[in-house]
Formats: structure tokens, C-alpha cells, sequence
């Protein structure tokens, strides 16, 4: 089975405007509000690939129960632990003159002690080997920087692998827990080790630098580029099709799910990785953090070049 933890999950809303200028009011020609949060999209793309999985993480207020609405309207089970306040809702205004966006994320509601204790409770409870889990996004308040380390160390020791896709402290203070994949885009990659992320070569040496921090592997997204994969001592470059882009928003999110997907299904790393690309690229092409289907998935993944560096 795939579990995904969402610490912090979001109502995505994304409003389109013909320009984005600032000091004026500015007309929506149309928008669009999703399920989000970076462990709720995985889920939502494993579910459009046809693979089930189980949502776990924080949720709150009406914002939360119209998210597990959501969800469990697309037959993907839900496991919240229910905290006070109220889920974030996060806002995406985007141009149609060039597609280009300002997103704002709030910081979500308070997590108690005894929430933390909890979740990590449930997780002890279901983690069993052999599965796969997938933690993702960022740490709403309340939420320890080393937290990811204990549901890490926790689901480790049940003898299940873990992918930790997060960014900032959260990133840097969890790769030691030794996850078996963390997937920072170049942004976030140089922002965790301050190296240059301009050549492939240069991407490769971030990733190898990240792997030294502890996870077993590191992908790289590079936005419309593609991905780097450092594993094994070794690294590679996975090319993505072209596609017409809608919004990227959700598009690593994505990815993440097409590798567990290759993973859970026996794939290697790269072949997985190729699955990734292909995912990655179809939610881009769909407007606000919509995924991306089957089928769209398929033809593109035809499209996907890998070579090593
Ligand atoms: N415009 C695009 N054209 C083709 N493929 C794309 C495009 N944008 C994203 N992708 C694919 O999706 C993958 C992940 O995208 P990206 O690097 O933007 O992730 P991200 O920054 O983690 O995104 P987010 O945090 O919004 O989910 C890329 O590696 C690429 O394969
Ligand atoms: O604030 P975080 O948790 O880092 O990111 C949250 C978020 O921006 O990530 C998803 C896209 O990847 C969106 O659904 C959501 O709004």
C-alpha cells in the first residue's frame, strides 16, 4: 500500500487574470479551487494512474472536512487527526498574457503536542513492511524542524521506504533520518547546500552533495528541463517532452507519485524516474494543481529521454 502524509494541506485557489499589475483591483476572467497540499496531490495523481492509496495529516475546520469530502469522493481513503482552527487556504493568481503567477501560502493552523503525538501514534500503527510512504509539504506551526525524523525513523523501522519531499529547515533537518528519496527542485537544492545549479554537472554534484546528508537517492526537478537522479554513486538526466504548459503548480508533486508508482511496481530508480518525468509533465500541462490523466501519461512517457552524466 502508499501512504501519503500531508502535515499541511491546503484548499488551492487559483484565479486567472488577463495581466498581473499591483496597487489596482485586479478581475478574475476564471478560477478554479482544488485539493491541495503536496501529499494530497500525490495521492490524487497515484488515484488518476489507478492506483490506490491512503491520506494521512492534519486537518481542520470546514476547509478540512471539504478536502476529505474531496478525497474520499475520488475513492481515496482518508486517516485524519482532526486539530483546531482551520485548514490554510493557499492562493495562486495567474496572467493568461504570459502564464506567469504569484502564489501565496498561508502558514496553516496550530498543531499541539498531543496532535503530534497522535499522528505519530497512528503512523506507528499502520506503517508495516513492504509499503510505500511519501511525506510531503511544509510544517504548518507547532510542528518540531526534526519532526519528519521520527515518523521517518518510525516507518523505517516497520520495514517500509519513505519519500520525503519538503523544502527549507524542513529539508535540511530530516535528510540525516536517511529517507530513501528526497525530490527538491534546483531552487530549493541550492538553497540546502549553496552550490551552483546551472550546468548538468553542476546538478549532479548538488545531488551527490545531498545524498552525503543521508537519503539513499536524490531527484532534482528542473521545472520544463526535465530531472537530474544522483543514485548509486552515479547520476543521470531524464529530458522532459514538450508539452503546452497550463500551470506547473503541482507538477513535482506529481512526479513524486509516478516514481513511487515505478518503485511499487519493482521499476529501477531511472525507470521510475522516467515514470516521474512523464507525470511530472501532464499535471503542467493542466490548469490550476488538476492531474494529469492515464493515457496523457502513457503517450509522454514514450517522449521521455534518459542519459547519464
Ligand atoms: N513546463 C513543463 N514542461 C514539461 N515538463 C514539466 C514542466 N513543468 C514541470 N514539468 C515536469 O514536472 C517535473 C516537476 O516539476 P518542477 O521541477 O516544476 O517541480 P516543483 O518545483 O517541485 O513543483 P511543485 O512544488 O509546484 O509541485 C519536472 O521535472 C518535469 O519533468
Ligand atoms: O506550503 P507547502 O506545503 O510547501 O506547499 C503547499 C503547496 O504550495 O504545494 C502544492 C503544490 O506543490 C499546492 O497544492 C500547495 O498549495
Amino acid at each position: 500500500m502508499i501512504f501519503t502524509v500531508t502535515l499541511n494541506p491546503a484548499v488551492d485557489r487559483e484565479m486567472t487574470v488577463d495581466a498581473i499589475s499591483f496597487d489596482t483591483v485586479l478581475r478574475a476572467t476564471d478560477w478554479q479551487v482544488d485539493c491541495g497540499g503536496k501529499g494530497f496531490n500525490v495521492a490524487r495523481m497515484l488515484k488518476s494512474l489507478g492506483i490506490s492509496s491512503v491520506a494521512l495529516g492534519f486537518a481542520a475546520g470546514k476547509s478540512g472536512e471539504m478536502l476529505n469530502d474531496k478525497l474520499r469522493s475520488l475513492d481515496i481513503e482518508t486517516d485524519f487527526i482532526w486539530v483546531k482552527g482551520e485548514t490554510r487556504t493557499n492562493v495562486s493568481i495567474v496572467s493568461s498574457e504570459n502564464g506567469q503567477y504569484v502564489k501565496v501560502n498561508e502558514p496553516g493552523p496550530s498543531i499541539s503536542d498531543t496532535d503530534l503525538a497522535q499522528l505519530a501514534q497512528k503512523i506507528g500503527d499502520r506503517a508495516q513492511a513492504g509499503d510505500w510512504w511519501v511525506l510531503a509539504g511544509s510544517l504548518p506551526p507547532g510542528v518540531p524542524p526534526t519532526y519528519y525524523s521520527k515518523l521517518i525513523t518510525i516507518i523505517q523501522a516497520a520495514g517500509a521506504k519513505v519519500f520525503l519531499d519538503t523544502s527549507g529547515e524542513a529539508l535540511r533537518q530530516n535528510c540525516a533520518a536517511r529517507p530513501l528519496l528526497v525530490k527538491p527542485n534546483d531552487e530549493e537544492a541550492h538553497e540546502l547546500t549553496g552550490l551552483p545549479v546551472s550546468t548538468k554537472a553542476e546538478i549532479a554534484s548538488v545531488g551527490t552533495a545531498i545524498s552525503s546528508m543521508g537519503p539513499v537517492s536524490v531527484i532534482i526537478s528542473l521545472g520544463k528541463e526535465g530531472a537530474v537522479l544522483v543514485n548509486d554513486g552515479k547520476a543521470w538526466m531524464a529530458v522532459s517532452p514538450e508539452i503546452v504548459a497550463a500551470n506547473p503548480i503541482g507538477a513535482g508533486d506529481s512526479m513524486v507519485a509516478g516514481v513511487v508508482w515505478g518503485l511499487s511496481q519493482g521499476d529501477s530508480m531511472q525507470d521510475a524516474l522516467c515514470k516521474g518525468i512523464a507525470c511530472g509533465a501532464a499535471t503542467a500541462s493542466q490548469k490550476g494543481t488538476s492531474v494529469g490523466s492515464l493515457e496523457q501519461v502513457k503517450q509522454l512517457l514514450a517522449e521521455v529521454q534518459l542519459e547519464e552524466i
